[in-house]
């Protein structure tokens, strides 16, 4: 689970131009969710395409300590016997959610309106990472919570009796804080609102729907998203099939339109609203990006994408896009940096309380890649078009998509790029190296001597 130990590093370069049809797997947010609000339903939920990644695995087995049963079938699908709203077991033993912020945060919420108690620790990156927001509110519904100073984990809760219901306006755009509201809300009598100045993701918003939760959604004077729900309600299990993740997708679009001779076709991508910001800026760069085939399937818009190589140009990424493609930072720097022209990213301030401070360690990573950029408190500018870029060692500090977005870069680079440590992939794509292999991409295990 953790990766505390034993780095591995990896090694790309440039290999063949990419080319091939692929799937990404099932979207992380998705795939926490199945797992969460199946174990909230009275019996079986069935979930297709669940990513089976550390992340996941973390909250299927934090669903189990509370009495879930979940089971991977034969034809690779996922069952969760869900044990109920109210009727969650109180763990035996501690729960560690590895690198996991959405994993750690939604089911912090989910535990914090029941009269359980419960201990959380996670790896050195989750470990560092803010808790409060989720646990002020919580601590505002009666949740007790005795936490690691500046709310850090290792955090132990117990839910009270009753829950309060709460009105809470999300003070940071953030779609796992809007969610622990909800879900510890599900728990408490009567209603909950949840006022989200900032839109981000809904899954969760749309699923509770699903499972037969009564949400609504409609936008007050000021124009900021006011979500009622009603608590206690009975859930329903569901039949989920989780489209591809438009985050992990992020990597062969930017490898694809930044090899040279590139063609690549990525099937099944999830294209929700609030999740396709970097295929609109990317286009806005000059990316041939094609979105062919859209359908809805399970309330979500999905479609496959076909991407070739192209001549890319820096642009100004609006602030107000942020939330759309907050994961998507990292990679988007690396289009950038192959972009002619500066890209000038504002409004990056959540990026610094990711898994790792992701907004420097991106500006160092291109800095070991001779990649002009520069930083300030919540924005990055890099200019691209460089022509020897690549040979460095990037730090990855316990984030996949570091580790990611710099193999991307050694993939189109004029020299290979290193991550310090390619086994943090695990936390979302465990087959990012298959998968690259099979369109063309070269990796080796270890620093390159080249690099
Ligand atoms: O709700 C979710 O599933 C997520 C919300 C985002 O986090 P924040 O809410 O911290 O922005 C995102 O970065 C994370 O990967 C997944
Ligand atoms: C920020 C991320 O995840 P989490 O917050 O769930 O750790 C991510 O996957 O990029």
């Amino acid at each position: 689970m953790s990766h505390d130990s034993a780095p591995a590093p990896l090694t790309s370069s440039m290999g063949t131009p990419l080319t091939g049809t692929i799937r990404v797997p099932g979207d992380k947010s998705i795939s926490h969710r199945s797992l969460m609000f199946g174990t909230l339903a009275v019996g079986r939920t069935t979930v297709k395409g669940l990513l089976e990644s550390e992340d996941v695995l973390a909250t299927a087995s934090a669903m189990r300590a509370v009495g879930a049963r979940i089971e991977k079938q034969p034809d690779g699908s996922y069952t969760v016997d869900g044990i109920g709203l109210g009727s969650l077991l109180e763990p035996e033993h501690v729960i560690d959610f590895g690198n996991a912020g959405t994993g750690v945060r939604l089911t912090m919420g989910i535990f914090g309106s029941h009269n359980i108690a419960a201990t959380f620790i996670g790896d050195a990156s989750l470990s560092k990472r803010p808790m409060g927001r989720v646990l002020n509110p919580l601590r505002d519904m009666g949740t007790n919570v005795i936490a690691r100073d500046g709310d850090r984990l290792p955090a132990s809760i117990r839910g009270p009796e009753q829950a309060l219901p709460l009105t809470y306006r999300v003070p940071m755009p953030s779609a796992q804080v809007k969610s622990a509201v909800l879900l510890a809300g599900l728990n408490a009598p009567g209603e909950t609102v949840v006022i989200e100045p900032i839109p981000t993701r809904d899954h969760t918003e749309k699923m509770l729907a699903g499972f037969g939760a009564e949400i609504s959604v409609s936008l007050n004077e000021a124009g900021e998203r006011v979500i009622r729900l009603k608590g206690q309600p009975e859930l329903k299990p569901q039949n989920i099939d989780v489209p591809g993740d438009p985050s992990s997708a992020g990597f062969p679009i930017v490898a694809a339109l930044t090899v040279p001779g590139s063609d690549v076709i990525i099937g099944n991508v999830l294209l929700n609203e609030h999740r396709t910001g970097l295929i609109t800026t990317l286009i806005e760069m000059g990316g041939d990006i094609e979105i062919v085939n859209r359908r809805e399937t399970g309330g979500e818009e999905v479609g496959d994408l076909r991407v070739k190589a192209s001549r890319l140009k820096g642009i100004t990424v609006p602030a107000t896009r942020a939330p759309s493609m907050i994961d998507e930072y990292p990679v988007l720097a690396v289009a950038a940096a192959f972009a002619q022209g500066d890209t000038f990213m504002p409004g990056l301030e959540e990026l610094r309380v990711k898994e790792s401070d992701r907004l420097a360690a991106v500006a160092r990573g291109l800095e070991a890649n001779g990649i002009p950029c520069v930083e300030t408190e919540d924005t990055l500018t890099v200019t691209g078009g460089a022509n020897a870029i690549g040979g460095g060692t990037v730090v990855t500090h316990l984030d996949h998509r570091i580790a990611m977005a710099f193999l991307v870069l050694g993939m189109a680079a004029h020299k290979p790029v290193t991550v310090d440590d390619g086994a943090v992939i695990a936390t979302s794509f465990p087959d990012f190296t298959a998968l690259f292999s099979g369109l063309g991409a070269k990796f080796a295990a270890g620093a390159s001597e080249a690099a």
